[in-house]
């Protein structure tokens, strides 16, 4: 891609498609240029790491920019649109990755009718494997979709949704690979707690999620086929899950899922209806 894309906001999301971008070279690392609010060193940081362009004017980044990614916090958006609106031409398509967020709301604090694009990734965008969805405003053409979405594969998977559906899809894809790793983490610490070697576990541990992946992906089994075809009557499994389900998981897991999609919806109210 020849386009100049400008992240404002430089924190860890940022940096997770930044990575994936300039990995895959999809655009050259001199094609990138991120801003923050403050922190100096953290742009010399990103600066150094992966060859790509900082500034703290955020005119001049945007002069030059034809995409421009929305990376600070929801509550800091209203803000940071004041600051750099001014500056805006219409041909430039603003992605937004803030959770809740609608476009509707970016569009209306644009004084130009740019298209706006709202996209979840997920931090795997380091490696290339987020699974992003991707939402369009009112004002975005199919074409400028499709420039989203040729962008957004470099980092990984995309999947054009209805935006409603995008804050169950943001506790799904967008928080999902946390909750995955709060169950990892309470295993290494089962691991501890016997003893064994975290060098030796590890492996071992992530290999069996990689299978879990792979089953899912290619297997013509629902999960729960799957599930009963490891647990055998009176066995191990059996007496894992009991515990499981004697602590209801499914229904905390379900739970934890709606409160997750529910707070995207919060942080949309807090903001668009003050
Ligand atoms: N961390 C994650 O896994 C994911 C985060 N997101 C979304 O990405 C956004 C950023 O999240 P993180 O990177 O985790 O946050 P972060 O706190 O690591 O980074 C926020 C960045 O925004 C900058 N910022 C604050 N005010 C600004 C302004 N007025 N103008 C320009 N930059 C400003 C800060 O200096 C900082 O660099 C959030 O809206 C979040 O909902 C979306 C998907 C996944
Ligand atoms: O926790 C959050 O609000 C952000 C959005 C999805 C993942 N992290």
């Amino acid at each position: 891609m020849d386009q100049t894309i400008t992240f404002l906001g430089a924190g860890s999301m940022a940096e997770a498609i930044i990575a994936g971008l300039t990995s895959k070279q999809i655009v050259a690392a001199n094609q990138v240029i991120a801003t923050n609010q403050s922190n100096l060193d953290r742009l010399h940081t990103l600066e150094n790491h992966y060859y790509i362009r900082t500034t703290q004017n955020k005119e001049e980044a945007l002069r030059e920019s034809d995409i421009v990614i929305l990376a600070m916090k929801p509550k800091d958006v209203t803000v940071a649109l004041d600051d750099v609106k001014g500056e805006l031409r219409e041909d430039q398509i603003i992605i937004s990755i803030l959770a809740g967020i609608s476009t509707t709301y970016i569009e209306r604090q644009l004084p130009k009718q740019n298209p706006v694009i709202r996209v979840m990734p997920n931090t795997s965008a380091t490696i290339g494997q987020s699974a992003t969805t991707i939402a369009a405003g009112t004002s975005a053409s199919s074409g400028q979709l499709a420039v989203v979405e040729s962008l957004m594969q470099a980092i990984g998977t995309t999947t054009v949704i209805n935006e409603a559906d995008m804050d169950a899809y943001t506790a799904i894809a967008g928080s999902g690979p946390a909750f995955y790793y709060y169950m990892v983490e309470a295993i290494e610490q089962f691991v501890e707690d016997k003893g064994l070697s975290i060098e030796q576990a590890k492996p071992l541990m992530i290999q069996t999620l990689q299978g879990v992946a792979e089953m899912l992906k290619t297997s013509e089994d629902s999960p729960k086929i799957l599930r009963e075809k490891i647990t055998s009557p009176g066995g191990t499994t059996e007496a894992g899950l009991n515990t499981l389900s004697s602590h209801d998981f499914q229904k905390i897991v379900k739970e934890c899922m709606q409160q997750a999609a529910e707070r995207s919806a919060e942080l949309r109210k807090m903001l668009e209806e003050q």
